[in-house]
């Protein structure tokens, strides 16, 4: 198979509807600003859509740095058909609380948004709208759009970013309401299998992993395959399997990209003490940072071990 290269990507899902976090990050994403974008209602029909190849790729939230982890992200990768991240975006995210025109502040009396937003304005809601109901809904820019059609709607407010309330001709009752004003969202590009970027000396990998059975020390042997090769780990999530209370897998990023020797070590050695191991993908990270290989686990000490060994079986 020819691999796919990021040029030949040209129809971007990502979650919508227009005015989201999420389109943010794809306007970020050089190579999808001048493509076709197609709004998707949740992160589930963003997902099924690429697997029946209806679009190359999608853009979803998957973690929060003040709310962690987006669990229909993370549980949508781990299953399924298998699909691959080919980039990530980091998107500073600021609320704003708006209604139709007319409404007061003091005569809301439901809110509606996405769970990850409401989790990041509970503060500010417990101060000024404390008798509030919540309502969810699939994003942020639902809840402007469902406030900008005409008939009922489910909620006095909304809360999403300021561009969702603006397309929508509504109101601003309140701006930057967010509990933590650093907060940051990163969002990644998923594809299908046969897109694999470059390295950049500035990768994360990420992967879910299987345990065999549960036993004593069981994560611990998980964890040495990263250690003893020097590799970092930058998020680690438990989520549950669903095959059995108590199941869990475990969905991890981690420095390096596949093509690095010390990566591919430890993913040989997560191949041979797991059940299964779903490789999602490796990719430039957004910071840039690079990582720093502990002495004794660059490229070269790979090679110069393997060599050694050669000639000693020689
Ligand atoms: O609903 C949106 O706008 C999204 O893109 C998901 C989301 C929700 C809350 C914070 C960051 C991303």
């Amino acid at each position: 198979m020819t691999p796919r290269t990021l040029s030949d990507l040209h129809r971007f899902g990502y979650l919508g509807p227009r005015g989201t976090f999420t389109q943010m990050a794809l306007d970020a994403w050089d190579g999808a600003r001048h493509e076709e974008q197609v709004p998707f209602g949740s992160v589930d029909a963003a997902l099924d859509a690429l697997r029946s190849a209806e679009i190359d790729a999608a853009m979803v939230p998957i973690e929060n740095s003040v709310e962690g982890g987006v669990s229909a992200t993370l549980d949508a990768l781990a299953t399924g058909d298998p699909l691959v991240v080919i980039g990530e975006v980091l998107v500073p995210v600021t609320f704003v609380l708006c209604a139709r025109a007319g409404m007061p502040l003091g005569s809301v009396r439901s809110v509606g948004t996405h769970p990850h937003a409401w989790a990041q304005v509970r503060s500010w809601m417990a101060s000024h709208l404390p008798d509030a109901v919540y309502v969810p809904t699939l994003s942020t820019a639902a809840s402007a759009a469902a406030l900008g059609r005409p008939g009922d709607v489910m909620f006095d407010a909304g809360v999403c970013a300021p561009v969702a309330a603006a397309n929508e001709g509504l109101e601003i009752l309140a701006g930057d309401i967010g509990d933590n004003r650093a907060a940051v969202t990163r969002f990644v590009l998923v594809s299908r299998p046969g897109t694999l970027p470059e390295p950049t000396g500035a990768d994360k990998t990420t992967v879910v992993l299987f345990q065999r059975d549960d036993h004593a020390g069981g994560l611990l042997e998980l964890l040495e395959q990263f250690a003893v090769r020097g590799v970092n780990m930058t998020r680690l999530e438990s989520r549950p399997t669903g095959e059995a209370m108590g199941s869990y897998c475990f969905s991890i990023d981690f420095e390096g990209h596949v093509q690095d020797a010390r990566v591919g070590e430890t993913l040989m050695g997560l191949r041979r003490v797991c059940a299964d191991v779903r490789f999602l993908g490796s990719y430039p990270r957004a910071d840039g940072v690079r990582a720093d290989a502990r002495l004794g686990t660059a490229d070269h000490d790979f090679d110069a071990a393997r060599l050694w060994l050669e000639q000693l079986r020689s």
